[in-house]
């Protein structure tokens, strides 16, 4: 068997790429590895929070499954909106690295506990409004491009830090500049922060699908990212909402922690809910609804109207 394995162009995208190219050719399937630059990566100057992000890194590979161009696409779980197109479908969630956010610096005493001011680099509403909540004295600047570009900028003094998901740190081998690993409790992380999700045409034959699906998923990280992603799909939240979810697995059951929080830090809504590994959908859109219920929505509309304005 043969698979065309479509990515972007990124380092980070990339690893994953080939991460996912080691797994399918030790289980005997020959690869080949096809390279999609999509508007988003086109797209530098502007903050993604502004120009609308749905699809962005997306469109260019779902023509390519389309077409026949490519077998797959891979992508970082969380940058998979939580509604695809019915003509596509995810087969597989590869097994999740270490989920939380670090902050990165080449001073690696900094320490947000430590009450001391500095400057973050960030272009995650998720991360700005969390930082705001939880830890006031720090400063934040619009950070956008890929890691290299974004450690560059580090370098070059345009902030004192930044603030990133551990699993891409760690797969571009920047571990050595982890100055804090963040807690989970605070900096809960995006939904399917972690993961690398493999997307497919639905019309891609059955037995590629299965043997995709055997040697990719990993089965406990897929309860986990199916639980989240119904919760996301309830809230309607794309990567420009903070919106934070993740679940984790005890035995048979599963236990999510979800949330939403305002752009200035302000409101927090933050709930935890648990029930069987038999039903993560119904789980995660629980616990979406509870939320809403306690005031989600007003913040959601709150937000949209603020981005509308832009
Ligand atoms: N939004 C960009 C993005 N998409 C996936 C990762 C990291 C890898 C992952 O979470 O799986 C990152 C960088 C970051 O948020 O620091």
């Amino acid at each position: 068997m043969h698979i065309k394995i479509g990515t972007r162009g990124s380092k980070l995208a990339l690893w994953q790429a080939y991460y996912v190219e080691d797994l399918l050719q030790k289980g005997g399937v020959e690869t080949e590895i096809v390279i999609i630059e999509t508007k988003g990566d086109q797209i530098l100057d502007r903050s993604l929070s502004k120009i609308g992000s749905k699809g962005v890194f997306t469109q260019e590979l779902e023509d390519q499954l389309i077409s026949g161009g490519i077998d797959i696409a891979v992508h970082s779980a969380k940058d998979l909106q939580s509604q695809l197109d019915e003509a596509f479908e995810i087969i597989a969630f590869t097994e999740r690295e270490k989920a939380n956010d670090v902050l990165v610096s080449h001073d690696t005493s900094l320490s947000l506990k430590s009450g001391e001011s500095f400057v973050v680099g960030t272009s995650s509403t998720r991360r700005v409004a969390v930082l705001k909540h939880f830890y006031p004295h720090i400063k934040t600047i619009d950070m956008r491009g890929n890691l290299q570009t974004r450690l560059r900028k580090l370098e070059e003094g345009q902030c004192d830090a930044l603030l990133l998901a551990y699993a891409g740190v760690h797969r571009m081998e920047y571990d050595d500049k982890i100055a804090e690993h963040l807690l989970l409790d605070e900096f809960t992380p995006a939904v399917g922060q972690g993961s690398v999700a493999i997307e497919c045409a639905v019309t891609l034959p059955d037995d590629k699908k299965s043997t995709i699906k055997n040697l990719l998923n990993h089965g406990l990280t897929e309860i986990c990212l199916l639980t989240e992603r119904a919760f996301l799909k309830r809230l309607q939240g794309g990567c420009s909402i903070p919106v934070f979810g993740m679940a984790t697995l005890h035995d048979d059951q599963i236990s999510i922690a979800g949330g939403i929080i305002s752009l200035d830090g302000s409101e927090l809504i933050r709930r935890t809910q648990r029930g069987s590994n038999a039903f993560p959908a119904e789980l995660g859109t629980a616990l979406a609804d509870e939320l809403l219920e306690a005031g989600a929505d007003r913040i959601l509309q709150d937000i949209k109207s603020k981005n509308q304005e832009i």
